[in-house]
């Protein structure tokens, strides 16, 4: 009797500490968003997580822009505010001019504290002297003078996918997958991607879609932290996420140790030969490595496909691309990184793409300030998750007339643009210091087979099976993250057969050219959890 009335008496206080916990929660939650931009009413507990779209929030968040009246909102997952800006004036004043402040990350629970991006990720480390180290390490290996030197392996690798694709065009996302992850994973490791079953290819599609977890709504444990502690057989996904962080850093790891043997120097080495010197992990030196997957494979290849898209619904462009490219590049030759200063029509072609279809419609991991802060009127408190809605920026009449029309033009120099927040005239690789550190890889890439293939080939909409054209909807993306195109039908056809001729002896001659880089790999995603990983090293913040 006595120990019933006990365990009533416990589950009692229990009951009454979370109902405190949950209304000092709520009530702080209330008191903040009177303070902060506006947005759609919270819930106690769950926030906004409910009336978050499951997928494509870019444009609920756009439209919720327009009910509150205010280009910058605020959402809330569960406690944690999130805000979100919706033209490109207010996010670059917080995060370019205010980078003294901005440049730190959210620490999220999925991605964060459970993947475990802000320990060892430069792309979610918090601002501080690891992330600059991290930083710093990239850069050296993709900065713009230094990825000159990646042009030669460039330019044979977009050959080759020129000519695979002439003899497979439906084979055009494959190609184009093969072409992205080879280059990551000749700068990472030192290896050429040969062939599509390549182990490393396929660990690089597995990733696809990953940069999911750390956008808004997504899970209930990023809305709810104390579900992180439930047991598995309630909530799964923390451990299914810790595995998955340790299987893909084991592999990265083992891949840097393999990386030793190449006769290539390569990013590995270096990280490798620097450990003690920059007080490195073995987690840390897997994820600057795999960044080149996990960062730069989706986003160039949905970028990639996009520039396809756009030439196939407006050949009016496409042809005058091509008379550029013709002109400068003549018939006797193909066309090479000398012929880049000289296309300005075509440079201007590859920034419309970036404005018009953003890989990343969100703007890539959150910002968070590492202060309270005041913007117009509003409160934005230290820690907040805040995003660059790009999908909204980047389609703004104000700062692009006519947002939806794929208008190379509005980037020539005599176009009359209306003011823009920085020089290059938009924000598809983000902002201030965490500007993405792969930028000048991407145009090199984005250059390189864009002139290859309007120098090759004439680019149709695909065929339906009686014979007509099928143009795709350029509206038709994915759901992911990274905004990619759905699959659609294209022809390439040779713009000649001397192009046809060159191009299949421009093939072989590159696949010489990348002999060096030619090998296979022993790592398996299995054989690498044998790896053992060391714990994190602590270090003095700045
Ligand atoms: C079209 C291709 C790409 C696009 C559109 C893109 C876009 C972005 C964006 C929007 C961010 C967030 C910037 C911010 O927080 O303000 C970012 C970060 C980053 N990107 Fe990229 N990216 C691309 C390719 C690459 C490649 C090829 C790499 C390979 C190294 C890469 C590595 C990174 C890294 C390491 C970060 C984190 C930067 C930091 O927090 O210090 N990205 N990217």
């Amino acid at each position: 009797m006595e120990l019933s009335a006990l365990s009533l008496l416990t589950a009692a206080i229990a009951v009454a500490y979370g109902v405190l916990y949950i209304a000092y929660g709520y009530v702080r939650v209330l008191y903040l968003r009177r303070r902060m931009p506006p947005g759609p009413f919270p819930f106690p507990v769950f926030g906004n997580i409910f009336q978050i779209t499951p997928v494509r929030h870019w444009m609920q968040f756009e439209e919720w822009s327009h009910t509150y009246k205010s280009p910058i909102i605020t959402i809330w997952e569960g406690r944690r505010p999130t805000v979100v800006c919706n033209d490109a004036w207010s996010m670059s004043e917080l995060c370019d001019k205010r980078a003294n402040i901005y440049s730190s990350r959210a620490i999220k629970n999925v991605s964060g504290k459970i993947f475990g991006l802000h320990k060892f990720n430069q792309a979610g480390l918090p601002y501080g002297e690891q992330w600059k180290v991290h930083r710093r390490l990239t850069h050296a290996a993709a900065n713009a003078q230094v990825v000159q030197t990646y042009r030669p392996v460039q330019e044979w690798e977009a050959k080759i996918l020129a000519f695979d694709c002439m003899r497979n065009p439906e084979m055009l996302v494959d190609n184009l997958l093969r072409f992205t992850v080879s280059l990551a994973s000749i700068v990472a490791w030192g290896r050429r991607i040969k062939v599509h079953d390549d182990g490393v290819l396929k660990v690089a599609r597995g990733f696809v879609g990953s940069a999911n977890l750390g956008f808004p709504g997504k899970t209930y444990t990023e809305a709810i932290p104390e579900l992180m502690h439930l047991p598995q057989w309630l909530n799964p996904l923390p451990n299914m996420v810790r595995r998955l962080a340790q299987t893909s850093n084991k592999y990265f790891y083992a891949l840097c140790v393999e990386a030793q043997e190449s006769s290539q120097d390569n990013f590995a080495k270096r990280l490798l030969r620097e450990k003690q010197e920059q007080g490195l992990t073995k987690i840390e030196i897997a994820n600057l490595t795999g960044n080149f997957i996990g960062g730069g494979v989706d986003t160039t290849t949905s970028t990639i496909l996009s520039f396809m898209l756009a030439m196939i619904l407006h050949p009016d462009i496409q042809k005058k691309a091509q008379q550029e490219i013709d002109a400068v590049v003549g018939p006797d030759q193909s066309p090479t990184w000398s012929h880049q200063s000289e296309l300005p029509y075509l440079t201007a072609i590859l920034t419309e793409t970036l404005r018009w279809r953003p890989a990343f419609p969100l703007g890539g991991p959150p910002h968070a300030p590492i202060a309270d802060d005041i913007y117009e009127q509003y409160l934005i408190p230290k820690g907040t998750s805040v995003i660059g809605n790009l999908h909204a920026i980047s389609r703004n009449p104000r700062e692009y007339p006519q947002p939806e029309r794929f208008w190379p033009d509005r980037f020539l120099d005599d176009f009359d643009k209306p003011p823009y927040p920085n020089k290059r005239g938009h924000h598809t690789f983000g902002w201030g210091r965490r500007v993405c550190s792969g930028e000048p890889l991407v145009h090199q890439s984005m250059f390189i087979i864009a002139v290859n293939f309007l120098w090759a080939f004439n680019i149709r909409p695909g065929l339906d099976d009686k014979g007509r054209e099928v143009f795709p909807d350029p509206k038709a993306y994915g759901v992911s993250q990274v905004s990619s195109p759905l699959p659609f039908r294209v022809r390439l056809e040779p713009r000649s057969e001397a192009i046809k001729d060159m191009l299949t002896e421009d093939a072989a001659a590159a696949t010489l050219g990348l002999q060096a880089y030619d090998g296979e790999t022993r790592v398996t995603f299995e054989s690498a959890q044998s790896v053992s990983l060391d714990m994190p090293v602590a270090r003095a913040e700045a």
